[in-house]
């Protein structure tokens, strides 16, 4: 064996002449021509180890392609992953070739390597030889054909470079069938090889580059299986370095992680639950396709602990976007003995982890209450996801609470998907208006209550789920059981522990505390510098009188637009209160009952502006009316009451007359 050592870092394409000694000698010449365009190392073909050596010289990516002839050109494309350019014999070489030969006998053998030619036999006629033609496969075949040969009496024999070897092993003569033509040929393919080889290999390295940034463990397969790529996290996980993994049938490796099924199929399949070196791994297999074409398939393993710490995060993360526990009962206002009572009861709940029903009218702080219970417990750091089963129709809240699978149904999202069951999992599920659940869904939800796990729509396998409900309804669910339109025995269920929520118009005093403090916030909130309008109080009586259908979350508004009311007034400016009429016409409509005589009306006058719109002006007949009922027909009351004179009373009761 003959070797010249690389020097690195090579610029020019490194070339593998791999051959037997005749070959080599022959091109000699042109391999002197191209030293200039390749660096180009010679191995001797005949050593047993050839294909061990070509192998190892592209393990250390010494070698760009190879040049080699005959039966060693066919081992090395077989055996070795490189290109190989391979000295074709062209038509004119055996001809050159017998020309020479038929100086030295008239009798020639020919032996190459794959098929004989047939060509061949319109030669032997044109320069009057006997030739007779071998093929062969392999050097044992060779050995044969020349052994033949010498037996019908040839003595020369044209053929490649381990012919010509053995026949002059033989004591025949031995010419080289190839010309410096073909060699020449031979090294501008290696070039152009060596030239995609080295694009391919820059693209295969940037590939491995983007692999080696991931943290999952991937690798991937050809089409026969083999690996062809891998990252170290993978590599960690085999137990062996790259070298002696790639390449290598991957069942042999560990025959867990085969890709036979997807190279097969052709399927994606994710989720695939693995047990690998005593841990846990969820797998994901892919297909890898070239224009359509399954071409080799892609494994990744996903750590199953860190996904269980991903799942937890994002259940967080959806937890602080979509459904924030933001509440505790800091935030609950309110002295009222009602109020106090309810979040005595509350606080106690919340160290239980039993299932609660919030009976309260709207806008009375059910949700706020489920919050601050669920934030006082032993599940405050986790989800609390909300949803309320009014707004959605039957089929989609049963998808939205339980989730789906893949498929489910016409529209389902691919994957599927979970529902706010799981969402919710080792946290709270806040159900608002449960009155509204259909039955069907009632029986579901009793399921998932009794046994603890969620069934997706179009799913066989139950989900194990961990959560707290608290449930809220404003209905008079007892009375719905009676009708038959609740179920009996999900409202036993539902109702372990009961909160009670005092209507507004039952806390007394809160009104006033609530209705201050919402009207600075929003008075400081719209940049005013008067954040306790003492022009408020006067309107106090009004408010606590009045009777809060909406609750707290009226008071919110009403108190909204009386700060954008009383900022168009400035501190100590005296307020013309008719604007309000119109503002906040609840105030002073039919439902709301004007102060008793016997507490003075502390509205100061409203001076009625002809410009008062129309919705307002409307109403005035029935204001009058009201006043003069609450005022046992005082006409000059009710008049004070209003902030009008007796004779605009008057002509409002006449307004109503005419309507
Ligand atoms: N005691 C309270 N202290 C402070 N704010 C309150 C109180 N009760 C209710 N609120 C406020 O009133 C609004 C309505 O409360 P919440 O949504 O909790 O009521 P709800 O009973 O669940 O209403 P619904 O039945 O209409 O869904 C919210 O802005 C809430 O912050």
């Amino acid at each position: 064996m003959t070797s010249d050592v690389f020097a690195a870092p090579p610029r020019l394409p490194r070339l593998c002449f791999l051959g037997y000694r005749h070959l080599r000698e022959f091109s000699a010449p042109v391999i002197e021509q191209y030293r200039d365009r390749a660096e180009i190392e010679l191995v001797d073909g005949t050593v047993s180890q050839t294909v061990a050596l070509a192998r190892q010289r592209v393990e250390q990516g010494l070698v760009d392609a190879f040049i080699s002839a005959g039966a060693n050109a066919g081992l090395l494309r077989r055996q070795v992953r490189a290109p190989v350019a391979t000295i074709q014999l062209a038509g004119l070489d055996i001809l050159q070739a017998l020309i020479t030969a038929r100086r030295s006998s008239r009798r020639v053998g020919v032996v190459v390597y794959g098929q004989t030619l047939p060509d061949l036999e319109a030669v032997k006629n044109l320069l009057r030889l006997e030739i007779a033609q071998y093929a062969y496969q392999t050097p044992d075949d060779a050995r044969r054909s020349v052994e033949a040969l010498r037996a019908e009496g040839f003595s020369v024999i044209v053929g490649s470079s381990i012919v010509v070897e053995m026949a002059e092993a033989a004591g025949l003569c031995g010419l080289l069938a190839y010309s410096q033509a073909s060699i020449r040929q031979g090294f501008e393919d290696a070039i152009e090889l060596a030239r995609v080889a080295r694009m391919e290999a820059e693209r295969h390295a940037q590939l491995g580059a983007v692999l080696h940034t991931l943290d999952d463990a991937v690798l991937a397969v050809d089409r026969s299986h083999h690996v062809i790529a891998m990252n170290p996290p993978m590599q960690r996980i085999l137990g062996a370095d790259t070298g002696s993994l790639l390449g290598r049938e991957l069942s042999a490796l560990q025959p867990e992680l085969s890709l036979r099924e997807t190279l097969t199929s052709g399927v994606s399949e994710g989720g695939v639950v693995l047990h690998i070196g005593r841990r846990n791994w969820v797998a994901r297999r892919a297909p890898v396709r070239v224009r359509g074409e399954v071409v080799g398939a892609a494994l990744t393993l996903y750590d199953a602990r860190s996904i269980h710490e991903a799942d937890t995060r994002l259940r967080m993360q959806q937890r602080r976007q979509q459904a924030a526990a933001r509440h505790s009962f800091d935030d609950l206002e309110g002295q009222s003995p009602a109020l106090l009572r309810a979040v005595a009861s509350a606080r106690r709940f919340a160290r239980t982890d039993l299932t609660i029903l919030i009976a309260g009218e709207s806008g009375t702080g059910k949700e706020l209450f489920a919050q601050a219970i669920h934030n006082e417990g032993t599940r405050a750091n986790r989800p609390f996801v909300a949803v309320n089963c009014a707004a959605f129709p039957e089929s989609l809240l049963e998808s939205e609470l339980f989730g789906y699978e893949e498929g489910a149904f016409t529209g389902a999202r691919r994957g599927g998907k979970r529902g706010l069951f799981e969402a919710a999992h080792t946290g709270t599920l806040f159900l608002d208006e449960i009155g509204d659940m259909p039955t069907s869904l009632q029986t579901r939800l009793l399921r998932v209550l009794q046994e603890r796990e969620v069934l997706r729509v179009g799913s066989a396998e139950p989900v194990p789920v961990d959560v707290r409900v608290i449930a809220a309804t404003h209905q008079p669910l007892a009375e719905m059981v009676a009708q038959g339109r609740f179920r009996q025995d999900l409202y036993f269920r539902i109702n372990t522990l009961r909160l009670s929520l005092p209507p507004l118009r039952e806390r007394a005093g809160d009104v006033a505390l609530m209705a201050e403090r919402r009207v600075q916030r929003c008075l400081a909130r719209l940049g005013s510098a008067d954040s306790t309008p003492a022009a408020l109080r006067q309107l106090m009586p009004r408010l606590q009188a009045y009777d809060w259908p909406g609750n707290v979350r009226e008071l919110e508004n009403i108190c909204e637009r009386l700060a954008v009311f009383l900022l168009q007034f400035g501190p100590g400016e005296a307020i013309d209160w008719s604007g309000l009429v119109q503002d906040c016409p609840e105030l002073f409509g039919a439902t709301a009952p004007m102060p008793r005589a016997s507490a003075p009306v502390p509205l100061p006058p409203i001076a009625i502006l002809p410009e008062l719109p129309a919705a307002a002006a409307d109403m005035r007949p029935s204001l009058a009316r009201q006043a003069l009922q609450q005022h046992g027909g005082n006409r000059q009351a009710a008049a004070r009451a209003l902030g009008v004179s007796r004779s605009t009373l008057w002509r409002w009761l006449q307004q109503e007359q005419a309507g």
